[in-house]
């Protein structure tokens, strides 16, 4: 797969997401070490680091879900750990998580996936402006013909996409996609990135994509960031952060790469 062309729309006087000296640990265990990260508005970053480097915790201090033990970090200009519970849930609406695990609700229909988001948060749209809304979500993820099927009828990949859909539908401006390909065989793997590059355009999202997957992060990633014993050792195109002459990075790389 042909490395990505960087999104022309990025805009880089505006940070998205705004990271300095994070740390983070657990009990005697350092996870993040000082952290600082720059996410530009329209971007995508693809956050790469081996199991248990902290990729999660990471994303998990961004949205608010764990605390951080120093640093600042500031999400669509606001610092997060200064954030009232009422706060950070509306922060949370503007930021659309596709984890591993957001499964789909298996009894109700894809219509009824897609509303549930819409019936808790958008309380006032009309009946109208949510078929719309599906309208323009089912069709982004390429699968208008899927409203009124159920999830188990569709395939991984299918699903992945609904999961995708149902994230957009609260039109977020950061999309965090937890392993996006986690899971999925190579060729179902490849529309999921295309879908990810898609969104960003239609959208005009910001993104971080955590993955382990080279071929993956080659292909969304307008930057990417290693993750490293605590530390973002390595940022740049996907090609500059390989060139690194640094043993740990090639190993990465010669275990991980499909070409
Ligand atoms: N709530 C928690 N309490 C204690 N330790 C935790 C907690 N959350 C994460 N950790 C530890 O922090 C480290 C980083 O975890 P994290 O889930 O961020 O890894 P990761 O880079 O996302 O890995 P993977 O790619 O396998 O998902 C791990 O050693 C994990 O055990």
């Amino acid at each position: 797969m042909r490395a990505k062309e960087i999104n022309p729309k990025i805009d880089r006087n505006e940070k998205v997401i705004f990271i300095r000296g994070l740390q983070k640990a657990f009990d005697e265990f350092e996870v993040l070490k000082g952290v600082n990260l720059d996410l530009y508005k329209g971007e995508n970053l693809v956050v790469l680091g081996r199991s248990g480097t902290g990729k999660s915790v990471l994303i998990k201090i961004i949205s608010g879900l764990l605390q951080a033990d120093e640093g600042q970090v500031n999400v669509l200009g606001r610092e997060v750990s200064k954030l009232t519970s009422k706060e950070l849930d509306a922060l949370r609406l503007k930021i659309g998580f596709s984890f591993q695990n957001s499964a789909l609700y298996d009894s109700m229909t894809v219509k009824e996936n897609l509303e549930f988001p819409l019936e808790r948060h958008a309380k006032d749209m009309s009946v109208n402006e949510r078929n719309e809304l599906i309208d323009v979500v089912l069709d982004a993820v390429g699968l208008s013909q899927a409203l009124n099927q159920m999830p188990s009828e569709l395939s991984g990949g299918q699903r992945k996409r609904i999961g995708i859909a149902r994230t957009l539908i609260l039109r977020p401006d950061i999309m965090l996609y937890d392993e996006p390909t986690a899971g999925l065989d190579p060729i179902t793997s490849i529309e999921i990135n295309k879908l990810i590059n898609e969104v960003q355009r239609r959208f005009n999202t910001s993104s971080i994509i955590i993955t382990h997957d080279l071929t993956c992060a080659r292909a969304v990633g307008d930057r990417v960031v290693m993750l490293l014993d605590g530390h973002f050792q390595r940022q740049g195109t996907f090609e500059e952060v390989f060139a690194a002459p640094d043993e740990r990075i090639q190993a990465f790389y010669n275990y991980n790469f499909i070409d």
